[in-house]
């Protein structure tokens, strides 16, 4: 395995809103310190992708942005978002996984029905109105590009559905929430190539009102989808960058070696 010099980092800053920012973020594991002091902000309504090496912390460091450490890891550091810090005790995380939501590697709809999947937590958070939640139905599975293929069976059961499509209906559940910010956890790898262009296809369109940030082993697939690219080695972020540029023009020597697969 190379050795490389983690004190060397290029983090580009844009002058974009931002959407959420890492402070000096470092994570725990018991002893095993798996973070070290990541600074990441994410402009909104963009796609950012995190590459690295298998163990180099992007899930951990993904997982930190919502939340979904709190039980099995300490996080120190701050998540800036809306001027709050939602690292602290005090804030409501099941408020704050509404605003920022997160989409796993394996689909996992509820064995309930395709309406009932998007609807469940709706109604958990109040919303009754049936107009409402039909319209909520309708336009999270638009926006998901699920739409055509389901609308005529919305009572069946989300367990029938391919892995391609229970994967966009795990994405319209989330996005039916009005989040702000989406996490993917590398998203597309348990479905084929088809379904992973059309789930591709999905993100680049979310753009638009979300801001979306995914984790990826699949370089084509940061390339293709992603605006900026953070690169992650052994729990240090080296990299962040516009993608054209880390993928033309990285600046540092372990993001060169890893995008031409000159890596270990
Ligand atoms: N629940 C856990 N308990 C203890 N250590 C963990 C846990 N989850 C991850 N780790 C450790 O934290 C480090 C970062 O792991 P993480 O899964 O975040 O990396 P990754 O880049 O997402 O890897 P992969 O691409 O294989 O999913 C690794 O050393 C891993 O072994």
């Amino acid at each position: 395995m190379k050795t490389y010099n983690l004190n060397e980092n290029f983090i580009a800053k844009f002058d974009n809103e931002k959407a959420i920012a890492a402070k000096k973020i470092n994570v725990f594991y018991g002893t095993h310190h798996s973070i070290f002091n990541a600074d990441l902000e994410f402009p909104r309504f963009s796609i950012t992708a995190l590459i690295g090496s298998s163990g180099s912390g992007k899930s951990t460091f993904l997982r930190c942005l919502n939340r979904m450490n709190d039980t099995v890891a300490k996080v120190d550091g701050n998540i800036m978002y809306r001027d709050v810090d939602i690292n602290t005790k005090g804030v409501n995380v099941y408020e704050v996984r509404k605003h920022i939501g997160m989409v796993f590697q394996r689909p996992n709809p509820f064995a309930k029905t395709i309406r009932d999947n998007i609807t469940f937590a709706l109604k958990k958070h109040g919303i009754k109105n049936k107009n409402e939640l039909n319209q909520r139905v309708e336009s999270s599975l638009k926006e998901a590009a699920l739409w055509d293929e389901v609308k005529d069976k919305l009572d069946k059961s989300a367990l029938s559905l391919s892995g391609g499509q229970a994967q966009r209906l795990c994405i319209a559940r989330t996005i039916a929430m009005k989040p702000d910010i989406l996490l993917l956890d590398e998203p597309a790898s348990a479905l084929d190539p088809i379904s992973t262009s059309k789930v591709e296809e999905t993100l680049k369109n979310l753009k638009d009102k979300y801001t979306v940030i995914i984790v990826t082993h699949n370089m084509q697939q940061a390339s293709r989808v992603s605006d900026y690219t953070a690169f992650f080695h052994s729990g240090h972020v080296l990299e962040f960058d516009k993608t054209a540029n880390i993928f033309t023009n990285p600046k540092i020597k372990a993001t060169e070696d890893y995008i031409s697969g000159n890596f270990g």
